[in-house]
């Protein structure tokens, strides 16, 4: 007879342009650095890397400006919260049978990154998230039921990983073909929770036919 087993659900949520907006800093890092230069309006943002976009529109001097932004000490500790970022991990993380931790690729071109987002972490969520947090730049290594990403293509070592994959609508990707997986667009209109609760019970039922 199918016996129950209590499982949780395991969510990995990421960090820029998911908990912190990268985009918006860095956008308005760069204007304060340079305001007579051309800039790419996040509403004109496309594809993942900003650097990217600004060597292939204005050429690589100004691609060299966006990167040493994001890599000067401090950028990544002065991160904005995406809007009820933390308060919707943190209700997330307290429903019955989920578990949240943060998975986040750190950039180690940056000396100070790694401890930035730990710092972030501590700041906006609380000194016992550290311990949820896991720094890691193949993320398909990880085991968990859920991934909530704002990269369209998440790839590595691991071909089939466990989780699934939830974009995390963000201005570089809000047009990006996505094929069959879900999105999320934003923390402020509690559709996460139908999300979650979509997930539990596909666990509940995963459970109860093991
Ligand atoms: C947009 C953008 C991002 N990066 C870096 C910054 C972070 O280290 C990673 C993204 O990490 P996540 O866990 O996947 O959110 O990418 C960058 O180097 N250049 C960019 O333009
Ligand atoms: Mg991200």
């Amino acid at each position: 007879m199918a016996q129950w087993r209590k499982e949780t659900l395991r969510v990995l949520v990421d960090m820029d342009m998911v908990l912190c907006d990268f985009e918006h800093h860095l956008l308005a890092e760069f204007r304060s650095k340079y305001p007579n230069l051309p800039y790419i309006p996040l509403s004109k943002r496309r594809g993942f890397y900003a650097k990217d976009q600004y060597d292939k529109t204005f050429g690589s001097n100004s691609g060299d400006k966006i990167m040493k932004i994001y890599r000067d000490a401090g950028f990544f500790t002065n991160l904005p919260e995406i809007p009820n970022a933390v308060k919707a991990v943190k209700e997330m993380n307290d429903m019955n049978l989920v578990d949240v931790y943060i998975c986040s690729s750190p950039m180690f071109s940056c000396n100070t990154c790694l401890t930035e987002k730990a710092n972030w972490i501590e700041n906006y969520l609380g000194h016992r998230w550290v311990e949820k947090l896991i720094l890691i730049k193949d993320k398909t290594l990880i085991n968990a039921d859920v991934l909530i990403d704002d990269r369209p293509e998440i790839t590595g070592a691991n071909k089939a990983p466990h989780w699934e994959h939830v974009v995390f609508t963000a201005c570089h990707n809000s047009f990006s073909e996505i094929g069959q997986k879900r999105r999320l667009s934003g923390w402020t209109d509690g559709s996460w929770r139908e999300l979650i609760s979509t997930f539990l019970k596909q666990l509940q039922i995963n459970n109860v036919e093991s």
